[in-house]
């Protein structure tokens, strides 16, 4: 049964919030852990449900995966290309990073894994990862447009490749240099725009040879083949992407003042932070630090007035999950803001263009689609709100709308609440800890 939320006005925010791991190094360390020998400890794993679905993937590839207590984790691995065949069929639930990832990891096996997830999952491509696995000599049998259902046989001997992104994907990228590790020689994917580069910093850390060069065709990343792999301990910073949305809603709450400790601020993954500053806005980073190879401080938010501005392009893959609750802001700015080059946004859980637009239209903001660009004026006396979003399945546009009630004149529902755990377990509790007052309305 779909369970609707519905966000009304929020008292100020304030508190310390803790913020849940980040998704993107969970999945990482799991895959990892498990194509490593010996044990890996990992500490601040999400316990959402795309990253507990790759856990028990890494199992039904023969990984010890244990859980020791909240966020503590321990793996035991199978070293590269050392897992078994799946029994059964390996379902991601939600999770486009679980599913591409994996994908590269069952290709450098020499056995068949079938894949499938969610309604959602279901309609993404991947065939964007199965091209270059296929030049490796990956066979995949998929739906239409490389969707799931499908299945990945590895060869006995993959060929390594050099592969140049024809989208920015660190989700294509990862999954190439995963298979890669089992391929004999050096396989290199070339990135003209650069994408978060966690794959590479934890690939690192348990002990590959990575190189990377900056050229003018773009970042060049070198993985060297067939590497053994040691168990190493992984501290999972918090969430930026996760982050962003107390961020905001701080940010348009007046009087509150959140501290979020522990956020990772790879600059690969800041591009909302530094538009919101950008903006205006009062986030101070303290206590910066470096854990497990990533750099992480303390965010301090505090209540501003914003203004509009132009987003770049170029900027889109270190916000790329981040557009939906930047156009919540951006309806509380003063003047207009313009976010170029949204295409990718097409292809995540929902259509994010379509979803951020629609909804935030039904809610009474000022919005235009052109091509791939969005832009979105704001409004003195902020937005109407008194309408339900239609989640789709996607986490992100449940949490922005959630957002966008604590500051309309109206509340805002969501139709269904479920997406949230995908990446945010406890978001709602955790919120009106803070000050919001999301409620089930029954
Ligand atoms: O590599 C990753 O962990 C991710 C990469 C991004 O996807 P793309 O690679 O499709 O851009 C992002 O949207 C996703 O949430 C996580
Ligand atoms: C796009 C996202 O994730 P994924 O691609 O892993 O489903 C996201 O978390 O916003």
């Amino acid at each position: 049964m779909p369970q609707p939320l519905i966000s009304s006005r929020a008292r100020p925010l304030t508190g310390t919030l803790r913020i849940p791991g980040d998704k993107s190094i969970s999945h990482r360390s799991l895959i990892l852990g498990g194509l490593s020998v010996g044990e890996t400890r990992i500490e601040g794993l999400l316990e959402g449900e795309d990253v507990l679905a790759t856990a028990a993937a890494m199992r039904a590839f023969g990984a010890t995966v244990e859980h020791l207590g909240p966020g503590s984790w321990r793996v035991v691995g199978r070293g590269v290309g050392g897992l078994d065949e799946p029994a059964d069929v390996i379902d991601c639930g939600n999770a486009g990073t679980g599913m591409r990832l994996l994908m590269g990891t069952a290709a450098g096996q020499p056995i068949t894994t079938f894949f499938t997830g969610d309604g959602s999952l279901r309609r993404r491509p991947m065939g964007r990862v199965g091209a270059p696995l296929a030049q490796m000599g990956v066979r995949i049998v998929a739906r239409e447009g490389g969707r799931p259902p499908l299945a990945v046989t590895g060869p006995e001997i993959l060929t390594p490749i050099t592969y140049t992104l024809p989208v920015a994907s660190a989700q294509v990228k990862s999954a190439i240099l995963l298979a890669g590790l089992a391929a004999p020689g050096e396989t290199t994917v070339i990135e003209p725009k650069w994408t978060r580069d966690h794959t590479e910093t934890m690939l690192r850390h348990f002990g590959a040879e990575v190189r990377v060069e900056d050229t003018a065709e773009g970042r060049r990343i070198t993985v060297v083949g067939e590497p053994e792999l040691t168990g190493r301990p992984v501290v999972v910073p918090a969430d930026p992407s996760s982050a962003a949305f107390p961020a905001v809603a701080a940010l348009l709450v007046e009087g509150s003042e959140l501290l979020l400790p522990g956020v990772g601020t790879n600059p690969l993954r800041f591009g909302l932070f530094e538009t919101l500053l950008e903006m205006g806005a009062d986030i101070e980073l303290t206590n910066k630090r470096i854990e497990a190879g990533e750099p992480v401080a303390d965010l301090v938010v505090r209540h501003s007035r914003l203004k509009g501005i132009e987003v770049p392009a170029e900027r889109a893959p270190s916000m790329i999950d981040e557009y939906p609750i930047l156009a919540v802001a951006a309806a509380h700015a003063e003047g207009t803001t313009i976010m170029r080059g949204l295409d990718e946004l097409r292809v995540k859980e929902s259509d994010r263009l379509a979803a951020t637009a629609n909804g935030m239209a039904a809610c009474g903001a000022r919005v235009e689609v052109d091509g791939d660009d969005l832009t979105v004026h704001g409004a003195d006396n902020g937005v109407a709100g008194g309408t339900t979003i239609p989640v789709d399945l996607d986490h992100r546009i449940a949490m922005a709308f959630l957002v966008l009630g604590m500051v309309s004149a109206d509340a805002v529902a969501i139709d269904d609440e479920a997406a949230i755990a995908t990446s945010f377990p406890g978001f709602r509790e955790l919120m009106n800890g803070a000050g919001a007052a999301i409620g089930t309305g029954a």
